[in-house]
């Protein structure tokens, strides 16, 4: 037995969690304890606010078919009562006939029709609900799926990094919750109309003592029963021979063919797999949820012997009654209270599951709505970008956007290394200015362009974008102001034509535009070739199910499978090309006053990388433009500033000619890329001849 403190709430009572080996599984089970389900009756008290919002939204979402599911959900909780209350008049009224000798016809004829509309109205209330119900679920989760795309797509860059590194939601769960809260009403409902019921059939035969013994008897079946299914519970294999057992499984499957056939281990894994098995034959097989409610032999007995004595005792009250006061005892009234005790058992048994389900809704809602209402970690400022009202020349961004980095460092939100991704940055991008930044794997290239692109905000020092902090402006002026093409830029699970478009959604349907953008991006050769032009779906959104298949390729359904819509296969280069053409499409707002380009090249052939660095060079009159790239000899000639970067830190900073003269890191990579096609670097191959060994 272990004891913990629950650490977030030192006035919390203490958990008991006992451990125990169930078959080849440690399990370790948060025992129910009377401070417990106190702590649970509080945290539900405490989570209504909650369960008002979602009903409410609910409510909002769907206000008839939500009314119409509540009335479903009473109904459910006291059918099966207003079913036996019938059925108990029914048998009572052909009981009294036969006692008398005389039937009454008329009354029993009343209580059949009276049943028969019950049934009737009960199965259509059932058939109606199950309508109701998927409509309403329809409806919950497309509502919630909005609000939670909603809320996902208004977060920023850092923010939605710290978020997706914790569990998401799901508005699976919305409608789950509901459900669970629902049940558990429900089933409460149930349990209290049976306890009714049988008060109510016990005032004519026995009383409220048997109105008591009724009740003990599932009461006390379902507090003796075994189930972690209402439980607070963790397990996990704790087993060597099972779990080398999985392993050898593991190794038998396809993945390792190749070495298991080239290394000969085929015998091995069998003889090990055998020798760990019988170190297991005589531990019991099976999920520790069956595991857990099995008893032993004793136990089965003493818990017949006990449950069944309160059913003992009740039928030597009835013997005992029916000496007494014959005309107070019914047989048929015996019979119905017989069975809503039963009915009463299986209700608290499913309460009892009902409650863990109801209580872990708590936390699902709670996630739902703490996911909806997430606040940026990016400060938003006010002032538009461009500053129309701006007299100053540097400040309209009629040339391009302009920077100043004062002391940036900066750290990935989340991440394990130690070291930041930029250290202390200084420097001044004018408006309008080419810069190429260089720099070996890792020295915060791509980092620097996300900073000026206002994706990440440093984690300390300052940016200045045209004279002011970065954080004053709009951030969505400053993104609408900026173009990022880098490597990352993935294509969209859309169509050709809109994959371009959305560089500029005002014109998504824009043809000519397109096309015009898909030419200078190097993609028009790419459209060309597919049958659907800019209409083909690159990677369309399909879901199937079959079944009884089984692979077989010559049946006909085969066919039809077959006929379903594919992903289109797209080069690497191709992708670039696409994506490169997106940001010709974005140059048409007009609003683009800052192009970064993070090596979008390094999947293009010779050809297309130069035409791309050409008409990007094309269009940057008015814009700053940065270029990542570590193929850099098209654009040193047209370079205003050269950043040479390592480790984060600015290595190097100037035109070419003066890095060249500097004869440092950036002189180094530029040799050796002009070495390639030149005999400069025959010193170079001399040093890398291979040694003659011997
Ligand atoms: N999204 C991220 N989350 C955490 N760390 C990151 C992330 N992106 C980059 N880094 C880390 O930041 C550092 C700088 O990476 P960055 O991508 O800026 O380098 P780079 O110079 O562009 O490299 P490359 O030439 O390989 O593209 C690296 O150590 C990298 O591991």
């Amino acid at each position: 037995m272990a004891s913990l403190l629950d650490e977030k709430d030192p006035k919390s009572p203490t958990i008991t969690i006992q451990e125990m080996q169930l078959g080849v599984w440690r399990v370790k089970v948060v025992s129910d304890t009377v401070f417990g389900l106190q702590k649970q009756w509080d945290d539900a008290r405490s989570a209504l606010p909650l369960y008002w919002r979602l009903m409410t939204d609910i409510f909002n979402a769907s206000p008839a078919l939500f009314t119409i599911f509540i009335a479903c959900q009473l109904w459910q909780g006291i059918e099966d009562s207003i079913l036996m209350h019938f059925s108990n008049q029914f048998l009572r009224n052909i009981e009294a006939g036969v006692g008398q000798g005389k039937v009454n016809s008329r009354k029993i004829l009343s209580d059949i029709v009276t049943r028969l509309v019950c049934t009737v109205f009960f199965a259509f209330i059932r058939w109606y609900s199950g309508k109701v119900l998927e409509l309403l679920k329809t409806r919950v989760t497309r509502y919630f799926e909005l609000v939670l795309m909603k809320a996902k797509l208004g977060l920023d860059m850092p923010t939605s990094q710290e978020a997706g590194s914790k569990q998401g939601v799901s508005a699976q769960q919305a409608w789950d919750a509901l459900q669970n809260i629902f049940k558990f009403g429900t089933d409460l409902i149930r349990i209290a109309s049976h306890i009714l019921l049988i008060a109510r059939i016990s005032r004519w035969s026995g009383g409220p003592v048997y109105t008591l013994l009724c009740i003990s008897q599932p009461l006390f079946s379902a507090f003796n029963r075994r189930d972690l299914w209402d439980k607070v519970c963790f397990g996990f294999v704790n087993n060597t021979f099972y779990l080398r057992m999985k392993s050898l499984e593991k190794l038998a499957s396809g993945a390792f063919r190749q070495d298991i056939i080239s290394g000969g281990l085929g015998s091995w894994i069998a003889d090990e797999f055998y020798k760990s098995h019988l170190h297991l034959v005589k531990i019991p097989e099976g999920h520790p949820y069956q595991l857990y409610s099995e008893s032993s032999v004793l136990q089965d007995i003493l818990s017949k012997i006990l449950g069944d004595s309160p059913v003992v005792r009740f039928f030597h009250f009835c013997a005992l009654q029916a000496i007494k006061d014959p005309a107070a005892f019914s047989v048929a009234s015996i019979a119905i209270l017989q069975q809503s005790s039963t009915s009463l058992k299986y209700s608290i048994t499913m309460v009892m599951r009902t409650s863990q389900r109801f209580r872990s809704s708590v936390t699902s809602v709670k996630s739902i709505y703490a996911s909806t209402g997430v606040i940026n970690s990016m400060v938003v400022g006010h002032v538009p970008y461009p500053r129309v009202d701006e007299k100053s020349e540097d400040a309209d961004g009629s040339k391009g956007m302009g920077f100043e980095l004062k002391n940036v460092s900066f750290s990935y939100p989340g991440t394990r290394s130690i070291t930041p991704a930029l250290k202390n940055i200084s420097l001044i991008i004018k408006p309008g200015q080419l810069v190429v930044i260089v720099g070996a794997n890792g020295s915060g290239k791509s980092t620097l362009i996300r900073i000026l692109s206002r994706l990440y905000d440093p984690s300390s020092g300052q940016i200045l974008i045209d004279g002011l902090p970065s954080s004053s402006h709009r951030i969505d002026d400053l993104h609408a102001a900026t173009t990022l093409l880098s490597q990352d830029n993935l294509l969209y699970p859309l169509s050709l034509g809109e994959n371009i478009g959305l560089g500029y959604p005002e014109c998504v349907n824009d043809k000519e535009m397109i096309r015009d953008a898909a030419e200078k991006g190097g993609a028009l050769e790419v459209v060309q070739k597919l049958k659907d032009g800019m209409d083909t779906e690159l990677d369309p959104t399909v879901e199937t199910f079959e079944l009884g298949l089984y692979g077989n390729k010559t049946h006909p359904l085969y066919e039809e499978m077959e006929k379903m819509p594919k992903s289109i296969n797209v080069s690497g280069g191709e992708k670039q090309r696409i994506v490169a053409a997106r940001s010709f499409m974005r140059f048409n707002s007009g609003k683009v006053k800052f192009v970064a380009v993070d090596e979008p090249s390094s999947a293009l052939d010779a050809e297309g990388e130069l035409r791309l660095f050409e008409n990007l060079l094309a269009v940057r009159e008015g814009k700053t433009t940065v270029f990542v790239t570590h193929r850099f000899g098209h654009l040193t000639k047209h370079a205003n500033i050269i950043i040479c970067m390592k480790e984060g830190n600015i290595l190097e900073m100037g035109s070419h000619a003066e890095l060249l003269q500097k004869k440092g890191e950036y002189a180094n990579l530029y040799e050796i890329q002009a070495g390639a096609f030149s005999d400069t670097t025959s010193k170079r191959k001399e040093h890398f001849k291979p040694q003659v060994l011997g």
